[in-house]
């Protein structure tokens, strides 16, 4: 069955309505090429005036190739095909002697975008659900159906690199502006707008509109080659060389200038073939699998929705959780503080993300209004009785917290959730002197707030399936990736990030420099290194953590005495100019005199790759004994947590897939050979269960 029906209408236009059978999403399969050349056909046939390919869909036009029909490809010769067989069947609409209109409403992106891409007009609905972009990089792979060939050519080299090399997706206006549609309208006119620029003959050739800068420098193969270079070096500053994607991005998009069109297309069609063989975009793409496997799960269709949300503290937590619950769930938000002042700062924050949003004019001034008119605060419970959840991020005092379950409770209705940001404390134990605790939940985000994909979401033993349900809903409203984990101290992700930390404080205590540890992370594929991460957090919440977490699970979790040091001279990390680093407007560097209060000769020993290999080894043990003790329900959660929690690197798939990759018995005699000098390496019991019985998480 074709996924293309066909009508011809007065004008004897053609309108074309792709809609793949039995599925919410358009993809491109592997009939496509076929179901098009036959449509083409009749097409011509028929001698129409235009050609207008619309989707049959609600909210989506084409999301791209599928996905998995690239994980079916078993070698790189089929791969190859696949590229080709793209390529060709965009060439044949675009050879067309009538014009060609891709009318867009809802998603437009890779082999979707490039689909229109090869028509002769592309007219985009100005919906919030219309997005385009070609976002394969974020799969490890490139724009393979000609994407790397035309889009430079639609709004010039720099602005097709710059969304090839980030996966962007741009909403209707700034591809409007961009000329990347020739026009973005209501949905209302949009088949309208299209079938008369369908009766409207070819178009001319045209420019890129670019500013007079970028003109010159695009024009000339010198200009080319500054913006080829500058952009493959700092692609290389960017991913420390772990991603091959953006560079064959940037070879392909060269070619698409400098190589005529038969060998610039080879080059995409290659390098899209060597991509998905790729171990860096088979671990991407499963990241792809799993997220999209988690949206489906604790879906519960007739849970109450949350309408109106209540955050109690305005600090930096407070703040950013506020932000995203009126910025992304678009809900009604009451900031309560004991002072007006930490209600101000909260709102001021949110000001400030989306001033900048409005000067790079992604909001207009009215859609900052509308989401600032959604924030309000106060310092008592007034406005609290019709909220549907309450979000606690006060400090970590259990007393306080139970007594804001208390005061919940008392003014609140019988349905509000009591939604506790806890970093450490057990949620049974917030919930202990509760009336109703079935309404008490850990809901755990990572700072900064509005840019860390993942929450925690914690049940203690008495929550109700509901709470959870509408927690994990109303979590993703705000657009994030929920995990639910147990309820034990740690949760998932700080669980397995104590230790790591722990043994970059080690080995910064035992003599290696500061900057060549967290250089030795970063080397690995960690956003930044663990001392730097320690910074960030500050040093004074990591060592209010430890202690929790050593009595609760044991001396493995002690921080190191030394760092109390740091405490009592006030250097807490970013946040008071001074940590381990020292933060000045140009940036930061190393303050040296960070070793002689911690007691420290630095005598470098190791080299940084076993830096990084003890590092990473506490934490893999560590999430090996999560699993097993069934703080995270699967390796997938395991997975996603990392990667989105701490930013464990995507390209090795997370903890789980990299063990797998490297042989858990091998894990197991590293960890062996460390525990040698300190016994806290010893292999966790379940990690050589699997090595013994030669088992693999995945
Ligand atoms: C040759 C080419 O250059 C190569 C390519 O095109 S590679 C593909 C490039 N495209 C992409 O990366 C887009 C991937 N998709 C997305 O980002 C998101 O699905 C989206 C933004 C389109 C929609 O998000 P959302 O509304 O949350 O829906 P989401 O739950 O993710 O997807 C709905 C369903 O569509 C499926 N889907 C979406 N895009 C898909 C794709 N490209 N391939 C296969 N399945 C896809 C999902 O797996 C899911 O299926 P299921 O319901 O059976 O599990």
């Amino acid at each position: 069955m074709s996924v293309f029906s066909y009508e011809l209408n007065d004008h004897r236009v053609a309108i074309v309505t792709i809609d793949v059978p039995g599925e919410k999403m358009n993809t491109l399969r592997d009939s496509f090429a076929g179901d098009l050349a036959e449509i083409i056909e009749k097409g011509r046939a028929d001698d129409v005036t235009g050609m207008v390919f619309v989707s049959g869909k609600a909210d989506n036009f084409i999301a791209g190739a599928d996905i998995k029909m690239l994980d079916s490809a078993k070698s790189r010769a089929d791969a190859l095909a696949l590229s080709e067989m793209c390529q060709k069947a965009f060439f044949e609409m675009k050879k067309l002697p009538f014009p060609t209109v891709a009318a867009i409403h809802g998603a437009a992106l890779g082999g979707g975008l490039e689909f229109a891409l090869a028509c002769d007009y592309r007219v985009c609905s100005t919906d919030n659900m219309t997005k385009l972009g070609l976002p394969e990089v974020q799969l490890g792979l490139l724009p393979g159906g000609g994407g790397t060939q035309r889009l430079p050519k639609l709004v010039g080299i720099q602005k097709a690199l710059e969304w090839m090399l980030t996966g962007k997706q741009v909403f209707a206006k700034q591809a409007k502006k961009a000329g990347l549609v020739d026009d973005a309208v209501p949905q209302s006119i949009l088949l309208d707008v299209a079938i008369r620029l369908a009766r409207a003959g070819k178009p001319k050739p045209r420019m890129p509109r670019l500013d007079k800068i970028s003109q010159l420098l695009e024009s000339n193969p010198f200009g080319r080659n500054i913006i080829f270079k500058k952009a493959e070096e700092n692609v290389l500053k960017k991913t420390g060389g772990h991603y091959p994607a953006p560079i064959a991005i940037i070879k392909a998009v060269r070619a698409s200038v400098e190589l005529d069109e038969l060998k610039a297309y080879k080059t995409e069609a290659e390098g899209f073939a060597d991509l998905v063989m790729s171990e860096v975009s088979v671990a991407l793409r499963g990241i792809f699998f799993a997220t999209t496997e988690m949206k489906k799960e604790w879906k519960s269709e007739d849970a109450p929705k949350t309408r109106r949300v209540a955050v109690l503290g305005g600090g930096l937590m407070g703040a950013g959780i506020a932000h995203v619950s009126a910025v992304k769930a678009s809900v009604p938000v009451r900031i309560k503080d004991v002072a007006h002042q930490g209600i101000g700062n909260a709102m001021n924050y949110s000001y400030k993300i989306l001033s900048k949003r409005m000067k790079r004019r992604i909001m207009s001034k009215a859609d900052v209004q509308l989401v600032m008119n959604r924030i309000t605060g106060a310092t008592d419970y007034s406005g609290f009785k019709h909220m549907d959840m309450v979000i606690e991020a006060v400090f970590e005092d259990l007393n306080l917290k139970q007594s804001m379950v208390a005061d919940i409770e008392r003014e609140c209705g019988e349905h509000t959730i009591f939604a506790s940001n806890t970093s450490s404390l057990p949620i049974g134990q917030i919930a202990e002197k509760a009336t109703r605790p079935e309404n008490v939940i850990g809901l755990h985000y990572f700072s900064p707030v509005e840019k860390m994909p993942l929450v925690e979401i914690i049940p203690h033993e008495g929550t109700s399936e509901a709470t959870i349900a509408r927690t994990v809903e109303f979590s993703r409203k705000q657009g994030k990736t929920p995990i639910v984990v147990k309820d034990k101290a740690g949760f998932y992700v700080n669980r397995i990030l104590a230790p790591y930390v722990n043994e970059a404080a080690n080995l910064l205590l035992a003599g290696e420099p500061i900057e060549k540890i967290d250089a030795a992370l970063v080397e690995f594929g960690f956003p930044v290194g663990p001392l730097a991460l320690l910074d960030e957090v500050g040093i004074d919440i990591g060592s209010k953590i430890a202690p929790i977490l050593e009595k609760e699970l044991g001396s493995r979790f002690k921080a190191p005495d030394a760092f109390s040091r740091l405490i009592d001279a006030k250097r807490l990390g970013r946040k008071t100019g001074r940590g381990f680093y020292k933060y000045e407007q140009k940036g930061k560097k190393v303050d040296e005199s960070v070793y002689e209060l911690l007691g420290v000769t630095v005598a470098p020993r190791l080299n940084k790759q076993e830096i990084a290999s003890r590092c990473v080894a506490q934490m893999l043990n560590e999430a090996a004994r999560c699993l097993d003790e069934g703080i995270i329900a699967s390796a997938r959660d395991g997975d996603i947590g990392a990667i989105f929690g701490i930013g464990f690197p995507p390209f090795l798939g997370g903890p789980f897939s990299y063990m797998d990759k490297r042989g858990i018995s091998k894990v197991c005699s590293e960890l062996s050979t460390f525990a040698t000098d300190n016994p806290v390496f010893s292999p966790a019991e379940p990690l050589m269960a699997m090595a013994e019985n030669g088992k693999q998480y995945y």
